[in-house]
């Protein structure tokens, strides 16, 4: 059965996001008649199109969408190039590419408004994630200013740490490397995450997934307690998106609404909601 994942009508936020705000980490899915599903797809999603996306984006105060290729369209980025060229510049991506991808192939991408590769560490969602053909990707993608997303959980962190001191660009690491919340603030897993962020400034990270990783759940207490200081901490170095629409959320789909509501939460003030949404997206997705 396909998987609805998300709420087709969110509560409006009460929280009124700044100009130019960009929602940093989305999806579209399909529509599959257009752009079928990868055969090794881990999980099969009812179509959520460009159309429904920029709904959502004006619905929730957003001026732009990053989006990132889902596991479940393989290497073949055709459904995300399809909704940034559907966006009128108001959106960018994230492709998933197979190591043997020529120079010609990259540009189009390039020209189709990539700006990042990810890498995706995540068992459930690949079936393999070899590192020396990832490296090889990412030196030939840092000539064109692109950077490098990676997905993984934290108990792969301290295995990851030297790929990732490898990596020749900025790289963002998506939903906060997920880390066990429930430890708090001063927890192990967050303090590998703030050893390494302070280690190399050119590492980034998306403060998204409250809706994944919280243990209490909406309004999310626990995640804000754990994230805000990091937010505070690396003003310049932090990422936002709602992860609509929610890929395997099944069974605890999030209110696109009450996760607007959280970034003032995150971010308590203007100058650092700005940076979160505005100035750290632009600079990362607009800047060339
Ligand atoms: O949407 C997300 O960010 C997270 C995902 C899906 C995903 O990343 C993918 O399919 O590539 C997840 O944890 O299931």
């Amino acid at each position: 059965m396909k998987s609805k994942t998300w709420v087709d009508v969110p509560t409006p936020p009460s929280w009124v996001p700044p100009p130019g705000a960009v929602d940093a980490h989305c999806h579209v899915f399909g529509p599959e008649a257009q752009f079928p599903f990868a055969p090794q797809a881990k999980y099969h999603p009812q179509d959520a199109t460009p159309e429904m996306l920029f709904a959502l984006r004006d619905r929730l105060g957003f001026d732009r969408n990053v989006i990132v290729q889902a596991s479940c369209h393989g290497t073949d980025n055709a459904a995300t190039l399809a909704a940034i060229a559907a966006s009128g510049g108001r959106a960018r991506g994230v492709a998933v590419v197979d190591p043997d991808i020529d120079d010609t192939a990259l540009q189009a991408l390039h020209d189709g408004g990539i700006r990042a590769v990810r890498f995706n560490f995540l068992k459930r969602l690949v079936d393999n994630a070899p590192k020396d053909r990832f490296l090889d990707i990412a030196r030939r993608i840092a000539p064109l200013g692109w950077h490098v997303v990676v997905y993984f959980e934290a108990d792969l962190l301290a295995e990851l740490q030297p790929f990732l001191e490898a990596l020749p660009t900025i790289v963002v690491i998506d939903h906060l490397g997920r880390p066990d919340i429930g430890q708090g603030p001063d927890g192990a897993d967050i303090g590998a995450l703030k050893a390494l962020l302070d280690a190399h400034p050119s590492i980034w990270v998306k403060v998204s997934g409250a809706e994944r990783l919280s243990v209490t759940g909406p309004p999310y207490d626990d995640f804000v307690e754990v994230v805000r200081p990091l937010v505070e901490r690396y003003p310049d170095r932090v990422l936002w998106g709602t992860d609509w629409p929610h890929p395997n959320m099944e069974h605890r789909i999030p209110d696109d609404g009450l996760l607007v509501d959280l970034v003032p939460r995150l971010a308590p003030t203007p100058a650092l909601q700005r940076a979160l949404l505005v100035d750290n997206p632009e600079r990362l997705y607009w800047g060339s």
